[in-house]
């Protein structure tokens, strides 16, 4: 057996502290998959002397260190997992200085200054592997960077965030409020280290991006990433949505436009409406869904657990047992694509399907005033009812309007338009409709 390879790791919170345990654990059957013990030469964290559960008091508490510039120095591959910018950006760009080989779980870093690390790993002739960065044990980036380049890809849409599926889930099934299922969420370890990046939509938005880049291959960082959190949705608008046979989940859905003669593609995050029968209405927890669809292959499907350490830690060591081969036998996995630079459309291009939940005065004429002002603006209406929940004040009506395809741009102006009517009490809600 060759000389064991020296694996730095970055970080031991949730993710780190299950990958540490399993090299451990699996050390064996791990060297006889590489052809070479992997040996853990370090951990590095903020505070050695802090207890930490499952390491303080194991044979992991000596390799704690504060001096991650040095440990990453030595190793041949170095594992981050610490997440945020800096210094995470730096210390990645110094292994692969110094010649190692990385593997991230950071799509933060990744979405918003990938291209500086691929093509630093590029030049130095190592390998950049980030799977755990996107939709947690799901095989995702494998599949879109590698099995799917032959292809064209059309469509991606999925749920990439499991604290806030965990969140949606929770609101609709048991009522909670969404503070307190955020808080088990980070209980549970699914959450970011600051929960305003589930919760605002930015974890979404860098996986979006990520999944763009690779599936078009065109640069897409964070800031082309239209994106919408899931703080404004209520406890009212699940309980409503499930009325209405819909469940409301946090949305990724990355798409080459092929309207208007308009050749690029729009990347957006935000919450919908998907009718119950969809498979996406039925993803639960933490689970996360992935579809892709592409010219050649059709629609495919990726399932499984989006965030936790354990699953996370899947991913990760399945990326260090690809580039600890390569170490061994020589070989590179896949450099960064040569770039189809589509440009990323404004979010006022996408269109999409709306339901439009409005207070009206009751009384005869109003509807038509109303489906006057759709009409404007482009935006054709494919049902309107009168809601069962009309529980306003007497002389009003709820109306739940529901259209077909339109711009996000016509429909921003149609509500602008529909607010300044005098008929209109009060626009309730305005939801996207997707999986329909
Ligand atoms: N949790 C999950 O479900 C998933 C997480 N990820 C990604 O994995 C990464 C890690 O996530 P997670 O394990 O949850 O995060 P945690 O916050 O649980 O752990 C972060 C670890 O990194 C260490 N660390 C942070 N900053 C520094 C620093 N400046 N210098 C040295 N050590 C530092 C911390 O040290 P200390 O303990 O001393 O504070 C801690 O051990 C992130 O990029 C995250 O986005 C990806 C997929 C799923
Ligand atoms: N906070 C993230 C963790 C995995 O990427 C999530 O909830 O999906």
């Amino acid at each position: 057996m060759p000389a064991p390879l020296k694996v730095a790791l970055l970080g031991c919170g949730v993710v780190g502290t299950e990958v540490a345990h399993r090299l451990v654990t699996h050390a064996d059957e791990l060297a006889a998959r590489v052809g070479a013990p992997l040996e853990i030469v370090g951990i590095a964290v903020r505070d050695a002397a802090s207890p930490r559960e499952g390491v303080t008091g194991t044979s992991l508490e000596p390799l704690l260190t504060t001096d991650a510039s040095a440990l990453v120095r030595g190793a041949d591959v170095v594992v981050e997992v610490m997440g945020g910018i800096e210094p995470a950006r730096t210390l990645i760009l110094q292994a692969i200085e110094a010649g190692a080989s990385v593997v991230t779980a950071n799509k933060a870093l990744l979405a918003s200054d990938g291209p500086t690390l691929y093509k630093a790993a590029d030049a130095a002739g190592v390998d950049l592997y980030f799977e755990a960065a996107v939709a947690g044990a799901i095989p995702i980036v494998r599949p879109v960077r590698e099995s799917l380049a032959g292809d064209q890809v059309q469509r991606v849409l999925g749920i990439v965030n499991g604290t806030t599926n965990y969140v949606l889930d929770r609101m609709a099934t048991d009522g909670l409020e969404l503070e307190q299922a955020v808080k088990e969420a980070q209980a549970l370890g699914y959450a970011e280290a600051d929960p305003t990046a589930d919760v605002e939509g930015y974890d979404a938005a860098a996986k979006a991006a990520i999944l763009a880049s690779l599936a078009f291959h065109t640069r897409v960082s964070l800031d082309d990433v239209a994106r919408e959190g899931i703080t404004g949705v209520t406890a009212a608008d699940v309980a409503w949505a499930q009325r209405t046979g819909h469940a409301i989940k946090l949305l990724a859905i990355a798409e080459r436009n092929v309207r208007d003669d308009v050749a690029g593609i729009q990347v957006r995050v935000h919450p919908a409406l998907v009718p119950l029968e969809h498979p996406l209405a039925g993803v639960r927890g933490a689970f996360n869904a992935v579809f892709v669809e592409a010219e050649a292959a059709g629609e495919l499907m990726f399932y499984g657990r989006g965030a936790g350490g354990a699953p996370t830690s899947s991913a990760v060591l399945g990326d260090l047992v690809s580039v600890a081969r390569h170490r061994v036998l020589g070989g590179r996995g896949p450099v960064e694509s040569s770039y189809a630079d589509l440009p990323v459309l404004p979010a006022e291009a996408a269109c999409t399907r709306f339901q439009v939940r409005l207070d009206v005065d009751d009384r005869p004429g109003v509807l038509a005033q109303v489906a006057h002002v759709l009409a404007e603006h482009d935006v054709s209406i494919e049902a309107v009812r009168q809601s069962a929940d009309a529980g306003a004040a007497t002389g009003v009506a709820r109306l739940l309007i529901t259209t077909h395809t339109a711009r996000e741009s016509a429909l921003a102006a149609t509500v602008a338009a529909l607010t300044d009517l005098d008929v209109v009490r009060d626009v309730v809600s305005v939801l996207r409709v997707e999986g329909a």
